[in-house]
């Protein structure tokens, strides 16, 4: 049995129960669980009964409950780790305005990325922020200054070059999914359009800025075609704005409002605090065994548990996901993007600049764009600036003390302002995405030489009846938000199909309407993917040779 059933009194109550809950609309339900089921987990005899089981609150789960609602199923319950719904849409509060009381900063998502070009199809995202009056202004990558260890030095140019050879490695990369060609390393890619930065220090950090800094890993593990995929269909097709977001009442406000319009508060069929730690599975049905003992059974269930989730091994199913499924969540790449805040007693850095990046003489990616939200526009004269990194830097920071990255990140600003006296900061916090239990890192990635295929195979359905949905899961939009939206809504509107199709035959109606929709899998895997093969059933909504305007 996967899960120790009646839970011993060691593990009650849970070591790692979720803290208790912030304000919330939908703070926790009152939910009795059953008396305890003393004949073992596979029985669902005692588990509290739905018809969809929607694992998880962020922009997945939400829209997935969105879409069953609006699709006629009321019957379904959301489980939620957190005691809040927004999962990586999360902020927190930091420093303090002039008033003595904190900004809030966000952890997660910040932007919303490609917003709408005139008369072009709008982000959802962006019609959601617009909706909830969402607080955000445009971000200017080209207001950037370059700095190394000898303070400010002009290597702009530099920004240019990369994006005479980004044409190229589009280009390159619409060549090898049309003609069905083996995909390949954007690394290599770059270097087949003259883009060689080697041990140029300068040259790592503006690639850091064009590459790293947006997908999370660097250029050697992430694929020529669908890095360059993803970028085109959000950034062409939605428009090549990013809009950063510092609403006060905090990004996941548009998420809290959409959940609104299904959800009352206190809504019995969101269970907020709830730890899943087993999803069984049996050709009828879908029952999840919870950290505090309790359990739920459905007909069908979504899975949006992030990829870093499904990854580890807190999460266990019965019977074990098929190798299919396994290889996939093992093939995919779950990345880690961390912010870390400073706020000093003064703005000692320009103004009127919105980001600077720091080439590091030895280290490429050490601590290398900083971000001012003093500059007017953004939380003007908040003496706030933040600094990224990605993957290995964020691992180190996670493994070290805050005091450890602190000394290094104050080394790093004073060699970038050599000529000034700089504060120490007053206040200092960044989050550990790579370690947080429900999340288990920031965003995925698509891995270098993987099929749409094998993404096909995280996408599809388990059983017929375990749906897996989430920023992952979307081909075409991984990693950002508007590819979490848009895979919640398409497998909570083919569940509702699903779940209505089921009632007409329960009835025997005698209309034919067929009573199950799995998704395609592949059991044999093949290298690349046939264009033809592209199409909406494998996540492939709009043609990527997505353009500009009128070109
Ligand atoms: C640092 C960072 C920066 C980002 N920047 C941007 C950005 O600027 N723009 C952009 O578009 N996107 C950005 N993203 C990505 C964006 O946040 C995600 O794509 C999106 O929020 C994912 O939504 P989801 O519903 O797929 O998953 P999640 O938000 O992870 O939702 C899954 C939910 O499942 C819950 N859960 C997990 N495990 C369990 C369990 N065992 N039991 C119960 N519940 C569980 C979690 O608590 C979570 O609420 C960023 C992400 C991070 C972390």
């Amino acid at each position: 049995s996967p899960v120790e059933w009646p839970p011993s009194s060691s593990s009650w109550p849970p070591a790692n129960a979720p803290p208790a809950g912030t304000a919330s609309p939908y703070s926790g339900p009152t939910y009795s669980p059953p008396p305890y089921n003393t004949t073992g987990a596979n029985s669902t005899q005692q588990c509290r009964r739905t018809e969809v089981l929607v694992l998880g609150a962020g922009v997945a789960g939400i829209t997935a409950s969105q879409a069953l609602s609006e699709n006629g199923v009321s019957d379904f319950i959301i489980v939620e780790y957190n005691s809040d719904i927004g999962g990586r849409v999360a902020h927190t509060t930091f420093g303090n305005d002039s008033n003595g009381n904190p900004y809030i900063v966000e952890l997660g998502a910040n932007w919303v990325q490609g917003i709408q070009s005139p008369g072009g199809p709008s982000n959802p995202i962006w019609t959601l922020a617009q909706k909830y009056n969402v607080t955000n202004t445009y971000s200017n990558y080209s207001d950037i200054l370059t700095y190394d260890q000898t303070g400010y030095n002009d290597y702009s140019v530099l920004l240019n070059d990369y994006e005479d050879a980004y044409a190229t490695l589009e280009q390159d990369a619409g060549t090898i999914l049309t003609e069905n060609l083996q995909d390949r390393s954007v690394r290599t890619g770059l270097s087949l359009s003259n883009w060689n930065p080697a041990r140029d220090a300068q040259k790592q950090a503006v690639e850091w800025w064009e590459w790293d800094w947006e997908f999370a890993f660097p250029p050697e593990e992430s694929s020529q075609v669908f890095g360059i995929v993803n970028y085109n269909t959000t950034f062409y097709q939605f428009s090549e704005d990013n809009n950063y977001v510092f609403d006060q009442r905090g990004f996941n406000t548009f998420i809290k409002g959409e959940a609104s319009t299904f959800l009352s508060p206190d809504d019995p069929r969101l269970l907020l605090n709830t730890i899943v730690t087993n999803i069984s599975y049996t050709p009828d049905s879908v029952t999840v065994y919870n950290e505090d003992g309790t359990c739920l059974t459905a007909a069908h269930a979504i899975c949006t548990f992030s990829l870093g989730v499904l990854q580890s091994n807190t999460l266990t199913f019965s019977p074990p996901l098929p190798n299919w499924k396994q290889t996939s969540l093992a093939s995919f790449a779950m990345g880690t993007y961390t912010k870390i805040f400073l706020q000093f007693p003064t703005t000692f850095w320009p103004v009127d600049t919105q980001f600077l990046l720091y080439a590091s003489p030895t280290t490429r990616g050490y601590y290398p764009v900083w971000q001012s939200l003093s500059t007017p526009g953004f939380l003007e004269g908040s003496n706030i600036l933040f600094v990224t990194v990605v993957d290995q830097q964020s691992y180190t920071v996670e493994a070290q003390t805050d005091a450890q990255t602190q000394v290094q990140v104050m080394t790093v600003l004073r060699e970038m302002f050599p000529n000034i006296t700089v504060p120490e900061p007053v206040a200092f916090m960044y989050p550990r995405w790579a370690s947080t239990p429900w999340a288990y890192g920031s965003y995925s990635n698509w891995p270098v030489g993987t099929s749409l295929a094998m993404h096909q195979n995280l996408r599809a359905n388990v059983g017929g009846n375990l749906w897996f949905a989430g920023e992952a899961t979307s081909s075409e939009y991984f990693g950002f938000l508007h590819g979490a939206y848009f895979e919640g809504k398409e497998v909570g509107t083919r569940i509702a199909e699903v779940v209505v199709g089921e009632r007409s035959c329960a009835v025997g109606n005698g209309t034919g309407v067929q009573c199950g929709d799995g998704e395609v899998y592949y059991e044999v895997l093949h290298g690349t993917t046939p264009v033809e093969e592209y199409g909406i059933r494998n996540g492939w909504d709009v043609t990527s040779f997505q353009t500009v305007g009128d070109v």
